[in-house]
């Protein structure tokens, strides 16, 4: 690759095709059918998959990006084994490679760079979508035969709605300079692909000043539609969102496909009002959402910031929108004793 390219081009570029290839462990791990789940904390749990996408990610980057800081979710002494040399990436995706470098950015050196990884965001519905994947179909039937108190039609939506938490599972490769998210990948392995020829996923990307890719941002919906989370609730995160107001609320899983909807126009905001998400699972999707015009804070409208020293949980909750007019609206209604609560956790 040309280093006539400015640096933060080319490590976009270089993001956008390791993230693919992470994608791709992703999917081959759940193929073999043995996830190796390790419980790290209560209710936070880590797969093969985790492991094994984030040694890609790393080694493919910090090969070509020795003095970058590159720091992931599963950066710990339980995952130091070996990169097979295929996961070695040192493509770069050609149509990035071809973007302007943002004004701001053009002298930067490695130095100033943090990269945020999560190779996995959404382990928990992974694993969900895994159960339905793996049982033999003959097990399915005999499920169903021998629970005549389930319906065909229960059964049917209950086999949709695991195969759809698959598409709430991402990669995300999030780019920050001098503390602030500058440009990110979101890679979905499971794109439309489950049970279809296609198994490539999709890789959306940002980059500040310059806009986003992979895929065409629609206009928000003309009502209020909120998204949150399906498996990390509490009564203060209802709190939050019964005092929104809104038509609808969606119950998805992962930072990164929440975002991802709301780029999609199928939500305008996104609030959790609780501790829980770390700087990787917010670094790429705020750098994305910013780059198409949308804004990403914690619950009390702070930025949170990304430099290595910072401290890894986002204690004070996400509220994101797709543009700054709504995103004030949601941080208004937020009451203040809500905001004084997580403050003082
Ligand atoms: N209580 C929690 N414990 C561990 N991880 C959490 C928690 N809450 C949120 N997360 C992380 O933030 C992401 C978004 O949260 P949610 O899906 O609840 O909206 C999750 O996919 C998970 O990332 P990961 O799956 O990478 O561990
Ligand atoms: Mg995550």
């Amino acid at each position: 690759m040309s280093t006539s390219v400015p640096l933060i081009v080319r490590l976009l570029a270089s993001s956008v095709s390791v993230a693919g290839r992470a994608g791709k462990i992703v999917r081959d791990v759940m193929s073999k059918g043995e996830l190796g789940i390790v419980e790290k904390a209560k209710d936070d749990y880590q797969t093969e998959a985790d492991r094994s996408a984030q040694r890609c990610i790393i080694a493919s980057l910090s090969s070509q990006y020795p003095k970058i800081n590159i720091i992931g979710e599963e950066d710990n002494p339980d995952n130091e084994g070996d990169v097979c040399s295929d996961w070695l990436t040192i493509d770069a995706d050609k149509e990035v490679l071809c973007l302007e470098c943002p004004s701001e950015l053009q002298g930067i050196k490695e130095e100033d760079i943090v990269v945020w990884v999560d190779p996995l965001d959404g382990t928990s519905e992974y694993t969900q979508g895994a159960l339905m994947l793996k049982r033999d179909p003959w097990e399915r039937w005999k499920m169903y035969l021998t629970h005549p108190l389930i319906s065909i039609k229960w059964y049917l939506s209950l086999l949709q709605s695991h195969y759809g938490f698959l598409e709430h599972v991402t990669v995300l490769i999030g780019i920050s300079v001098n503390e602030k998210p500058v440009a990110g990948v979101i890679h979905q392995p499971y794109y439309k692909n489950v049970g279809s020829e296609n198994k490539t996923g999709r890789t959306i990307w940002g980059l500040q000043e310059i806009g986003v890719g992979g895929f065409t941002p629609a206009p928000p919906p003309n009502s209020l539609i909120i998204t949150t989370t399906r498996s990390h609730s509490n009564p203060v995160v209802e709190k939050a969102l019964q005092v929104m107001n809104a038509s609808q609320i969606l119950r998805v899983g992962g930072a990164g496909f929440k975002v991802l909807q709301l780029l999609e126009g199928k939500a305008s905001v996104y609030v959790f009002a609780s501790p829980g998400c770390k700087k990787w699972d917010t670094c790429a999707p705020e750098a994305i959402l910013s780059a198409a015009g949308g804004k990403l804070t914690d619950i009390l409208g702070h930025n949170y910031k990304y430099g290595a020293s910072e401290p890894r949980p986002n204690k004070t909750g996400v509220l994101a929108a797709v543009n700054a007019d709504l995103h004030n609206y949601a941080l208004n209604r937020i009451p203040q004793e809500l905001k004084e609560k997580l403050a003082n956790k």
